[in-house]
Protein backbone atom coordinates (compact mmCIF):
# COMPACT_ATOMS: atom_id res chain seq x y z
CA UNK A 1 0.00 0.00 0.00
CA UNK A 2 1.35 3.37 -1.09
CA UNK A 3 1.63 5.07 2.70
CA UNK A 4 4.25 7.48 1.49
CA UNK A 5 4.23 10.87 0.56
CA UNK A 6 5.90 14.22 -0.60
CA UNK A 7 8.90 15.44 -2.24
CA UNK A 8 11.27 17.22 0.49
CA UNK A 9 8.97 16.36 3.50
CA UNK A 10 8.37 13.05 3.00
CA UNK A 11 5.08 11.82 5.23
CA UNK A 12 4.62 7.83 6.38
CA UNK A 13 1.20 7.36 7.60
CA UNK A 14 0.80 3.78 9.37
CA UNK A 15 -1.90 1.52 11.24
CA UNK A 16 -5.30 -0.01 10.77
CA UNK A 17 -8.93 1.43 12.57
CA UNK A 18 -9.05 -2.18 14.28
CA UNK A 19 -5.24 -2.56 14.90
CA UNK A 20 -3.42 -1.78 17.71
CA UNK A 21 -2.31 2.23 16.69
CA UNK A 22 -2.23 4.41 13.66
CA UNK A 23 0.76 6.91 13.40
CA UNK A 24 3.34 8.85 11.36
CA UNK A 25 6.54 9.45 10.27
CA UNK A 26 7.64 12.70 8.81
CA UNK A 27 11.03 12.88 7.35
CA UNK A 28 13.24 15.83 6.50
CA UNK A 29 11.63 18.14 8.86
CA UNK A 30 13.65 21.21 9.32
CA UNK A 31 15.68 21.23 13.08
CA UNK A 32 14.17 23.49 16.07
CA UNK A 33 10.71 23.83 15.32
CA UNK A 34 9.30 24.01 18.60
CA UNK A 35 6.03 22.50 18.48
CA UNK A 36 3.07 23.77 20.83
CA UNK A 37 1.60 20.69 22.08
CA UNK A 38 -1.88 22.31 22.76
CA UNK A 39 -2.54 24.03 19.18
CA UNK A 40 -1.85 20.32 18.19
CA UNK A 41 -3.97 19.32 20.86
CA UNK A 42 -7.03 20.91 19.75
CA UNK A 43 -6.63 20.50 16.26
CA UNK A 44 -6.69 16.61 16.69
CA UNK A 45 -9.80 17.10 19.20
CA UNK A 46 -11.42 18.87 16.03
CA UNK A 47 -11.34 15.27 14.19
CA UNK A 48 -11.38 13.19 16.93
CA UNK A 49 -15.04 11.11 16.85
CA UNK A 50 -17.60 10.63 19.29
CA UNK A 51 -17.59 14.31 19.89
CA UNK A 52 -21.14 14.85 19.12
CA UNK A 53 -24.40 13.55 17.94
CA UNK A 54 -23.53 14.73 14.42
CA UNK A 55 -20.78 12.00 14.41
CA UNK A 56 -19.53 8.35 15.39
CA UNK A 57 -20.23 7.50 18.27
CA UNK A 58 -16.89 5.73 18.77
CA UNK A 59 -15.06 7.94 21.12
CA UNK A 60 -11.23 8.25 20.88
CA UNK A 61 -8.53 10.25 22.91
CA UNK A 62 -6.51 10.82 19.79
CA UNK A 63 -3.51 12.13 22.13
CA UNK A 64 -0.45 11.69 19.87
CA UNK A 65 2.83 10.16 21.43
CA UNK A 66 5.67 11.34 20.08
CA UNK A 67 8.53 8.91 20.14
CA UNK A 68 11.00 9.92 17.75
CA UNK A 69 12.57 13.32 16.54
CA UNK A 70 11.85 15.39 18.94
CA UNK A 71 13.75 16.67 22.31
CA UNK A 72 13.35 19.43 24.58
CA UNK A 73 10.18 21.10 23.02
CA UNK A 74 11.91 21.10 19.49
CA UNK A 75 12.39 19.03 16.32
CA UNK A 76 15.63 17.40 16.03
CA UNK A 77 16.01 17.05 12.47
CA UNK A 78 15.83 13.03 12.82
CA UNK A 79 12.50 11.16 11.25
CA UNK A 80 9.85 12.58 13.81
CA UNK A 81 7.35 9.48 14.69
CA UNK A 82 3.79 9.92 16.80
CA UNK A 83 1.45 6.82 17.93
CA UNK A 84 -1.88 7.15 18.09
CA UNK A 85 -3.32 4.44 20.34
CA UNK A 86 -6.71 2.53 19.08
CA UNK A 87 -8.90 2.17 22.29
CA UNK A 88 -12.25 1.77 21.67
CA UNK A 89 -12.37 -1.19 18.64
CA UNK A 90 -15.59 -2.86 17.84
CA UNK A 91 -14.51 -5.05 15.58
CA UNK A 92 -17.79 -7.70 15.69
CA UNK A 93 -19.81 -4.66 13.83
CA UNK A 94 -17.62 -5.94 11.10
CA UNK A 95 -17.82 -10.01 10.64
CA UNK A 96 -20.20 -10.03 8.11
CA UNK A 97 -18.03 -7.77 5.82
CA UNK A 98 -15.86 -10.86 5.24
CA UNK A 99 -18.57 -11.65 3.47
CA UNK A 100 -20.77 -9.23 2.35
CA UNK A 101 -19.30 -6.44 0.66
CA UNK A 102 -20.99 -2.65 1.64
CA UNK A 103 -22.29 -0.31 -1.32
CA UNK A 104 -20.07 2.63 -1.83
CA UNK A 105 -17.40 1.68 0.84
CA UNK A 106 -13.57 0.05 0.09
CA UNK A 107 -14.31 -3.48 1.16
CA UNK A 108 -14.93 -5.21 -2.77
CA UNK A 109 -12.02 -3.43 -4.42
CA UNK A 110 -9.62 -3.70 -1.72
CA UNK A 111 -11.08 -7.83 -1.20
CA UNK A 112 -9.86 -7.64 -5.14
CA UNK A 113 -6.90 -5.62 -4.64
CA UNK A 114 -5.15 -7.14 -1.86
CA UNK A 115 -6.24 -11.29 -2.44
CA UNK A 116 -8.53 -10.93 0.68
CA UNK A 117 -5.86 -10.32 2.84
CA UNK A 118 -6.49 -6.89 3.51
CA UNK A 119 -7.58 -5.90 7.07
CA UNK A 120 -11.23 -5.43 6.96
CA UNK A 121 -12.23 -4.69 10.51
CA UNK A 122 -13.52 -1.48 10.91
CA UNK A 123 -12.29 -0.48 7.35
CA UNK A 124 -8.62 -1.29 8.07
CA UNK A 125 -6.21 1.00 6.54
CA UNK A 126 -8.62 2.60 4.16
CA UNK A 127 -10.66 3.62 7.25
CA UNK A 128 -11.55 7.92 7.88
CA UNK A 129 -9.68 7.27 11.28
CA UNK A 130 -6.20 7.02 9.35
CA UNK A 131 -6.49 11.03 8.52
CA UNK A 132 -6.01 11.35 13.10
CA UNK A 133 -2.35 11.13 12.24
CA UNK A 134 -2.28 13.42 8.62
CA UNK A 135 -3.69 16.20 11.33
CA UNK A 136 -1.01 15.42 14.08
CA UNK A 137 1.43 16.41 10.84
CA UNK A 138 -0.71 19.12 9.28
CA UNK A 139 -0.92 20.50 13.38
CA UNK A 140 3.28 20.97 13.13
CA UNK A 141 3.11 22.06 9.08
CA UNK A 142 0.54 24.54 10.24
CA UNK A 143 2.45 26.00 13.08
CA UNK A 144 5.45 26.26 10.85
CA UNK A 145 3.32 28.08 8.46
CA UNK A 146 2.13 30.62 10.42
CA UNK A 147 5.18 31.96 11.35
CA UNK A 148 5.79 32.53 7.82
CA UNK A 149 2.17 34.42 8.02
CA UNK A 150 0.32 31.79 6.28
CA UNK A 151 -3.11 31.18 7.58
CA UNK A 152 -5.46 28.41 6.70
CA UNK A 153 -8.91 28.19 7.09
CA UNK A 154 -12.39 26.27 5.83
CA UNK A 155 -15.99 26.15 5.91
CA UNK A 156 -18.97 24.27 5.21
CA UNK A 157 -20.25 25.81 1.46
CA UNK A 158 -22.86 22.87 1.57
CA UNK A 159 -24.90 20.06 3.81
CA UNK A 160 -26.64 18.04 1.12
CA UNK A 161 -28.64 21.14 -0.73
CA UNK A 162 -28.06 24.11 2.26
CA UNK A 163 -25.57 26.61 1.18
CA UNK A 164 -23.41 28.69 2.67
CA UNK A 165 -22.30 31.65 1.14
CA UNK A 166 -18.78 31.63 -0.76
CA UNK A 167 -15.57 32.90 0.32
CA UNK A 168 -15.09 36.57 -1.45
CA UNK A 169 -12.17 38.30 -1.61
CA UNK A 170 -13.06 41.15 1.28
CA UNK A 171 -13.25 38.42 3.73
CA UNK A 172 -10.47 38.16 5.63
CA UNK A 173 -8.96 34.75 7.75
CA UNK A 174 -8.38 36.92 10.90
CA UNK A 175 -7.01 35.28 14.12
CA UNK A 176 -10.54 35.59 15.48
CA UNK A 177 -12.80 34.03 12.44
CA UNK A 178 -9.99 31.40 12.24
CA UNK A 179 -10.61 30.89 15.97
CA UNK A 180 -14.65 31.00 15.65
CA UNK A 181 -14.53 28.46 12.84
CA UNK A 182 -11.95 26.04 15.04
CA UNK A 183 -14.30 25.42 17.53
CA UNK A 184 -17.64 25.14 15.88
CA UNK A 185 -18.67 21.74 14.27
CA UNK A 186 -20.12 23.76 11.38
CA UNK A 187 -17.53 26.40 10.81
CA UNK A 188 -19.94 28.94 8.40
CA UNK A 189 -19.83 32.63 7.25
CA UNK A 190 -23.63 32.98 7.31
CA UNK A 191 -24.66 31.44 10.90
CA UNK A 192 -28.61 31.45 10.01
CA UNK A 193 -27.98 28.40 8.06
CA UNK A 194 -26.26 26.48 10.81
CA UNK A 195 -29.95 24.60 12.24
CA UNK A 196 -31.16 23.63 8.77
CA UNK A 197 -27.64 22.06 8.13
CA UNK A 198 -27.48 20.52 11.51
CA UNK A 199 -31.01 19.30 10.61
CA UNK A 200 -30.07 17.61 7.61
CA UNK A 201 -27.77 15.46 9.49
CA UNK A 202 -30.25 14.56 12.10
CA UNK A 203 -32.70 13.56 9.75
CA UNK A 204 -30.65 11.60 7.47
CA UNK A 205 -29.47 9.65 10.76
CA UNK A 206 -32.59 9.59 12.07
CA UNK A 207 -33.97 7.47 8.51
CA UNK A 208 -30.52 5.33 8.42
CA UNK A 209 -29.00 6.99 5.80
CA UNK A 210 -26.19 9.79 5.06
CA UNK A 211 -25.34 12.83 4.06
CA UNK A 212 -22.84 14.71 1.79
CA UNK A 213 -21.43 18.48 1.21
CA UNK A 214 -19.19 20.20 0.14
CA UNK A 215 -15.95 22.12 1.93
CA UNK A 216 -14.19 25.72 1.01
CA UNK A 217 -11.08 25.89 1.59
CA UNK A 218 -8.98 29.37 1.89
CA UNK A 219 -5.17 30.06 2.17
CA UNK A 220 -3.75 33.45 2.61
CA UNK A 221 -0.67 35.02 3.08
CA UNK A 222 1.06 32.73 0.37
CA UNK A 223 3.84 34.86 -1.68
CA UNK A 224 3.91 34.88 -5.46
CA UNK A 225 6.36 32.06 -6.68
CA UNK A 226 6.03 29.02 -5.05
CA UNK A 227 4.85 25.66 -7.31
CA UNK A 228 6.22 24.29 -10.45
CA UNK A 229 4.79 23.34 -13.98
CA UNK A 230 3.47 20.32 -14.64
CA UNK A 231 3.80 17.34 -12.46
CA UNK A 232 4.22 19.55 -9.17
CA UNK A 233 2.10 21.92 -9.35
CA UNK A 234 0.13 23.82 -6.69
CA UNK A 235 -3.09 22.17 -7.75
CA UNK A 236 -1.84 18.99 -8.40
CA UNK A 237 0.18 19.02 -4.99
CA UNK A 238 -2.91 19.88 -3.45
CA UNK A 239 -5.34 16.95 -5.62
CA UNK A 240 -2.92 14.75 -4.28
CA UNK A 241 -3.10 14.67 -0.48
CA UNK A 242 -6.83 16.00 -0.84
CA UNK A 243 -7.99 13.07 -3.59
CA UNK A 244 -5.82 10.83 -0.41
CA UNK A 245 -8.31 11.61 2.19
CA UNK A 246 -11.37 8.96 2.46
CA UNK A 247 -14.51 9.81 0.68
CA UNK A 248 -13.23 13.46 -1.18
CA UNK A 249 -14.57 12.64 -4.61
CA UNK A 250 -14.42 16.36 -6.37
CA UNK A 251 -12.37 19.29 -6.59
CA UNK A 252 -12.41 22.45 -7.52
CA UNK A 253 -10.12 25.85 -8.04
CA UNK A 254 -11.27 29.39 -8.06
CA UNK A 255 -14.31 29.15 -10.26
CA UNK A 256 -13.61 25.99 -11.06
CA UNK A 257 -15.97 24.11 -13.21
CA UNK A 258 -17.85 28.10 -13.76
CA UNK A 259 -14.58 28.92 -15.46
CA UNK A 260 -15.65 26.88 -18.34
CA UNK A 261 -18.69 29.37 -19.26
CA UNK A 262 -17.02 32.41 -18.99
CA UNK A 263 -15.23 34.40 -21.53
CA UNK A 264 -11.64 35.15 -21.04
CA UNK A 265 -12.20 38.93 -20.73
CA UNK A 266 -14.18 37.73 -17.80
CA UNK A 267 -11.30 34.54 -16.27
CA UNK A 268 -8.44 36.90 -16.78
CA UNK A 269 -7.66 38.33 -13.37
CA UNK A 270 -6.49 41.93 -13.76
CA UNK A 271 -3.20 42.69 -12.01
CA UNK A 272 -2.74 46.42 -10.12
CA UNK A 273 -0.71 47.55 -7.77
CA UNK A 274 -2.08 48.36 -4.65
CA UNK A 275 -1.15 51.38 -2.17
CA UNK A 276 1.75 49.70 -0.90
CA UNK A 277 2.97 48.91 -4.13
CA UNK A 278 2.18 44.95 -3.90
CA UNK A 279 1.04 43.34 -6.66
CA UNK A 280 -2.64 42.15 -6.57
CA UNK A 281 -5.52 40.93 -8.72
CA UNK A 282 -9.07 42.31 -9.01
CA UNK A 283 -10.98 39.17 -9.48
CA UNK A 284 -9.51 35.73 -8.00
CA UNK A 285 -11.15 33.27 -10.55
CA UNK A 286 -7.62 31.39 -11.14
CA UNK A 287 -7.86 30.57 -7.39
CA UNK A 288 -4.09 31.74 -6.50
CA UNK A 289 -2.38 29.28 -8.88
CA UNK A 290 -1.60 30.22 -12.44
CA UNK A 291 0.79 27.79 -14.51
CA UNK A 292 1.26 25.74 -11.29
CA UNK A 293 2.39 28.41 -8.81
CA UNK A 294 1.13 31.16 -6.52
CA UNK A 295 0.78 34.55 -7.60
CA UNK A 296 -0.14 35.70 -3.90
CA UNK A 297 -3.87 36.21 -3.83
CA UNK A 298 -5.63 33.55 -1.49
CA UNK A 299 -5.43 30.06 -2.92
CA UNK A 300 -9.29 29.52 -3.05
CA UNK A 301 -10.47 25.54 -3.83
CA UNK A 302 -13.62 23.38 -2.67
CA UNK A 303 -14.05 19.57 -2.35
CA UNK A 304 -16.81 17.66 -2.17
CA UNK A 305 -17.00 15.10 0.21
CA UNK A 306 -19.67 12.11 -0.40
CA UNK A 307 -22.37 10.30 2.01
CA UNK A 308 -20.76 8.06 3.68
CA UNK A 309 -21.33 4.92 2.62
CA UNK A 310 -21.99 2.32 5.80
CA UNK A 311 -25.80 3.30 6.31
CA UNK A 312 -28.57 0.84 8.01
CA UNK A 313 -31.03 0.94 5.87
CA UNK A 314 -31.48 -2.54 3.33
CA UNK A 315 -29.05 -2.41 0.54
CA UNK A 316 -28.46 -4.31 -2.30
CA UNK A 317 -25.19 -6.21 -2.56
CA UNK A 318 -22.85 -9.62 -3.11
CA UNK A 319 -22.31 -12.27 -0.91
CA UNK A 320 -18.57 -12.77 -2.12
CA UNK A 321 -17.91 -16.05 -0.45
CA UNK A 322 -21.51 -17.87 -1.88
CA UNK A 323 -21.24 -15.93 -5.27
CA UNK A 324 -24.96 -14.81 -4.62
CA UNK A 325 -26.52 -11.57 -4.78
CA UNK A 326 -28.15 -10.71 -1.66
CA UNK A 327 -29.13 -7.84 0.80
CA UNK A 328 -27.39 -5.94 3.58
CA UNK A 329 -27.98 -3.41 6.69
CA UNK A 330 -24.52 -1.90 8.05
CA UNK A 331 -24.77 -1.96 11.38
CA UNK A 332 -22.15 -0.22 13.93
CA UNK A 333 -21.01 3.59 14.74
CA UNK A 334 -20.78 5.66 11.48
CA UNK A 335 -20.46 8.77 10.50
CA UNK A 336 -24.14 10.45 9.26
CA UNK A 337 -22.02 13.08 7.58
CA UNK A 338 -18.60 13.35 7.06
CA UNK A 339 -18.37 17.01 6.24
CA UNK A 340 -17.08 18.51 10.17
CA UNK A 341 -14.88 16.02 10.93
CA UNK A 342 -12.93 16.00 7.50
CA UNK A 343 -12.80 19.57 7.51
CA UNK A 344 -9.25 19.72 9.88
CA UNK A 345 -8.14 16.90 7.86
CA UNK A 346 -8.59 19.12 4.52
CA UNK A 347 -6.80 21.93 6.39
CA UNK A 348 -3.55 19.61 7.29
CA UNK A 349 -3.05 18.13 3.94
CA UNK A 350 -2.92 21.85 2.73
CA UNK A 351 -0.64 23.04 5.56
CA UNK A 352 1.41 19.24 4.60
CA UNK A 353 1.46 20.15 0.54
CA UNK A 354 2.37 23.93 1.15
CA UNK A 355 5.10 22.94 3.32
CA UNK A 356 6.11 20.76 1.04
CA UNK A 357 6.15 22.93 -2.00
CA UNK A 358 8.02 25.71 0.06
CA UNK A 359 11.01 23.19 1.88
CA UNK A 360 10.95 22.35 -1.67
CA UNK A 361 11.77 25.68 -3.18
CA UNK A 362 14.18 27.05 -0.17
CA UNK A 363 15.79 23.99 0.95
CA UNK A 364 15.09 24.84 4.26
CA UNK A 365 17.35 22.56 6.84
CA UNK A 366 16.57 24.62 10.23
CA UNK A 367 14.20 26.51 12.00
CA UNK A 368 14.58 30.25 12.19
CA UNK A 369 16.05 31.05 15.60
C1 LIG B 1 -13.01 11.55 9.10
C2 LIG B 1 -13.68 10.50 8.26
C3 LIG B 1 -14.69 9.73 8.82
C4 LIG B 1 -15.34 8.77 8.06
N1 LIG B 1 -16.34 8.03 8.63
C5 LIG B 1 -16.98 7.08 7.91
C6 LIG B 1 -17.98 6.28 8.50
O1 LIG B 1 -18.30 6.42 9.68
N2 LIG B 1 -18.59 5.34 7.73
C7 LIG B 1 -18.26 5.15 6.40
O2 LIG B 1 -18.83 4.31 5.75
N3 LIG B 1 -17.30 5.91 5.82
C8 LIG B 1 -16.65 6.85 6.54
N4 LIG B 1 -15.65 7.58 5.96
C9 LIG B 1 -15.38 7.43 4.52
C10 LIG B 1 -14.69 6.12 4.17
O3 LIG B 1 -13.49 5.98 4.89
C11 LIG B 1 -14.46 6.10 2.66
O4 LIG B 1 -15.66 6.34 1.99
C12 LIG B 1 -13.92 4.74 2.21
O5 LIG B 1 -12.63 4.54 2.73
C13 LIG B 1 -13.88 4.59 0.69
O6 LIG B 1 -13.10 5.60 0.11
P1 LIG B 1 -13.68 6.65 -0.95
O7 LIG B 1 -15.01 7.06 -0.46
O8 LIG B 1 -12.69 7.78 -0.93
O9 LIG B 1 -13.76 6.02 -2.27
C14 LIG B 1 -14.98 8.57 6.70
C15 LIG B 1 -13.95 9.35 6.15
C16 LIG B 1 -13.31 10.31 6.91
C17 LIG B 1 -12.24 11.16 6.28
C1 LIG C 1 -12.80 5.95 14.29
C2 LIG C 1 -12.90 6.93 13.42
O1 LIG C 1 -13.86 7.03 12.44
C3 LIG C 1 -14.33 5.85 11.86
C4 LIG C 1 -14.22 6.02 10.37
C5 LIG C 1 -14.93 4.96 9.64
C6 LIG C 1 -14.63 4.77 8.22
O2 LIG C 1 -15.18 3.85 7.59
O3 LIG C 1 -13.87 5.58 7.62
C7 LIG C 1 -15.91 4.19 10.26
C8 LIG C 1 -16.15 4.22 11.71
O4 LIG C 1 -15.29 3.27 12.32
P1 LIG C 1 -15.73 2.22 13.44
O5 LIG C 1 -16.75 1.36 12.82
O6 LIG C 1 -14.49 1.54 13.85
O7 LIG C 1 -16.30 3.05 14.57
C9 LIG C 1 -15.79 5.58 12.28
O8 LIG C 1 -15.96 5.60 13.66
C10 LIG C 1 -11.96 8.07 13.40
O9 LIG C 1 -12.07 8.86 12.45
O10 LIG C 1 -11.12 8.20 14.30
Amino acid sequence: MSGVWGNKLKVSIFGESHGPAIGVTLHNLPAGIRLDEDAILKEMARRAPGSSDLTTPRKEKDQPEIVSGYLDGQTTGAPLTAVIWNTNTRSKDYSQMKRLMRPGQADYPGRMRYDGFADYRGSGHFSGRITAPLVFAGAIAKGWLAERGIRIGAHVLSIEKIYDRQYTLEDELTTELLQKWASEQLPLFEEEVRPDMEEAIYAAKQAEDSVGGVVETIVSGVPAGYGNPFFDSVEATLAHLIFSVPATKGLEFGSGFDIAAMRGSQANDAYYYDTNGNVKTKTNHNGGIIGGITYGMPIVFRTAIKPPASIGQDQETIDIESGENTTMETHGRHDPCIVPRVIPVLEAVTALALMDLILVKEGIEFAKS
